[in-house]
């Protein structure tokens, strides 16, 4: 099970999740209460080791902005949310990062990893980094290939979710913090660990 912890902003948070085996960290460059500048995320993604992707969080930046940020922070992933279409994903092919396609699950977006050429689907709740759960059984259709569910997991949910949706991965933020916006140790090491022991 792909483990991805969102909204990272400090050192010792990225080594909690790093140690804990999370497969990817995701920092905010768009407005967010979790929001890191450039150089702040050039640091934390500085402290990642190169087996851990790291993962720029974009939701309405152009594709010339999230090109000069991304390679600013020196991200191995980009993660697009929202209104993004096929032609934005095609305009960041040629970067050397990996594409993450962020879509409402509630919504009737094509729920098939790779449809934009993205790397990995992520299915969210409607209001992404709400930490709010949505009901994930009532997809429009199942998503395929390389898709992690989002939105409103925590620690002592995660196993179900993984149980009834069947996602390929998982990923979290607001349910591994102990205030809006500010992650909790304790809490990124129980999610990872429900994550992994979850069939
Ligand atoms: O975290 C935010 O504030 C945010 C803002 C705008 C776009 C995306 C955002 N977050 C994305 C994520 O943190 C996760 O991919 C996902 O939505 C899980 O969030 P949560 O329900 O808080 O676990």
């Amino acid at each position: 099970m792909f483990v991805k912890i969102c909204g990272l902003t400090e050192f010792s948070h990225v080594e909690a999740a790093v140690d804990a085996g999370a497969n990817a960290i995701g920092f905010l460059l768009s407005p967010s209460p979790r929001q890191v500048t450039v150089d702040r995320a050039r640091s934390l993604a500085a402290a990642v080791p190169d087996s851990v992707l790291t993962v720029g969080v974009f939701a309405q930046e152009g594709p010339d902005e999230i090109r000069k940020i991304a390679t600013q922070v020196g991200l191995r992933a980009v993660q697009l949310h929202g209104a993004y279409t096929q032609a934005d994903f095609a305009a960041l092919r040629d970067l050397p990062f990996a594409q993450v396609r962020a879509i409402a699950g509630s919504t009737e977006a094509d729920t098939r990893c790779g449809a934009f050429g993205e790397d990995y689907l992520i299915v969210d709740s409607p209001r992404p980094g709400s930490g709010e759960e949505w009901d994930w059984s009532c997809l429009p259709s199942r998503p395929t290939g390389k898709w992690l569910l989002a939105g409103g997991l925590r620690p002592d949910t995660v196993a179900r979710a993984i149980a009834q949706a069947k996602p390929w991965g998982v990923d979290v933020s607001s349910g591994v913090e102990k205030t809006r916006g500010v992650k909790d140790p304790s809490l990124i090491r129980r999610f990872v660990a429900a994550a992994r022991c979850a069939q």
